[in-house]
């Protein structure tokens, strides 16, 4: 499918998909976001499809909302549309793992976006932030709650509040980050790790997403027993039988995602 804001490659069992709005820092209007949110519904449906991979170019991840699309916009207009509600928030309920690989900037939604994703490998030119206090407003898609539950209270209001941004070796120590590779490295890297885990068991691997997003929704108690749930349930599966006995016969896993 053509696409006018976004470029989709699928390679081997890994779809990659380049946010490209470079006149505008891939700025994410309502034509991208429809886009975006298509091609990875499509890619959760893809069979051929293990891993997906959402990236910018070297300058920009994403340098938030379009600010020209949304200036004019009224309260009415913005509530009645419910501006990054369903649509941006479609991306959380893809199945199957989203790595962002973040160069350059990641701003307001573009941070945002980073964090709807399973974790973030940031290139060493990274920069985060949540700046919609300089536009008078405040973030809109997690900002001021996904942002608090990664990287706490403190870091999080000192973002929100100030504006500022935080290279990627902060992000690193903060947590917002699993790990910082050379910017050149980017995608080669994301790729390594996407085609780590296609190799899995998918069932083990879509189960690991819910459980671990299910840390961020309910009690310990209820996540603990959710996971133990979870780990007794996947011994049902042949990929259970087959990753057991592969490590005891000293041989490479062969799954089959049953
Ligand atoms: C999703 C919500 C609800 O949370 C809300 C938001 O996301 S609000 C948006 C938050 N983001 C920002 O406030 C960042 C805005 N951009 C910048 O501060 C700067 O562009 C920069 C620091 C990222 C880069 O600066 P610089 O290298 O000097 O490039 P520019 O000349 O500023 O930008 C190039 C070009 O891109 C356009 N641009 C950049 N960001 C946006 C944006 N968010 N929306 C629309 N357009 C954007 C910028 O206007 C320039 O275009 P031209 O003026 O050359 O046509």
């Amino acid at each position: 499918m053509a696409y006018e804001t976004i470029i989709v490659e699928i390679e081997d069992d890994i779809a990659l998909i380049r946010l490209n709005r470079p006149e505008a820092l891939n700025a994410l209007n309502g034509t991208l976001i429809n886009e975006l949110s298509s091609a990875l519904t499509e890619a959760d449906h893809n069979d051929k499809v293990r891993c997906i991979i959402i990236t910018g170019s070297e300058k920009a991840f994403a340098a938030g909302a379009d600010i020209k699309e949304m200036s004019q916009k009224s309260y009415v207009d913005v509530y009645t549309e419910d501006l990054f509600g369903a649509q941006i928030e479609a991306i959380t309920r893809v199945r199957k793992p989203i790595i962002a690989a973040v160069s350059g900037y990641a701003l307001g939604g573009g941070c945002e976006l980073a964090m709807m994703c399973d974790f973030i490998i940031a290139a060493e030119n990274a920069k985060f932030g949540q700046p919609e206090i300089n536009l008078g407003v405040v973030a809109g898609i997690g900002g001021t709650q996904r942002l608090t539950r990664i990287i706490g209270k403190s870091k999080a209001m000192d973002m929100n509040l100030t504006g500022r941004f935080m290279d990627a070796a902060e992000a690193e120590r903060a947590g917002l980050v699993s790990r910082v590779v050379p910017t050149a490295k980017l995608i080669p890297e994301a790729m390594a790790a996407a085609r780590k885990i296609a190799e899995k068991s998918q069932i083990a691997v879509r189960t690991v997403k819910e459980a671990v997003n299910r840390s961020y929704e309910t009690t310990l108690r209820e996540g603990l027993l959710f996971e133990r749930r979870a780990f007794h349930a996947l011994f049902a599966t042949e990929d259970q039988k087959e990753g057991m006995a592969a490590f005891l016969e000293k041989r490479e896993a062969q799954f089959r995602d049953r």
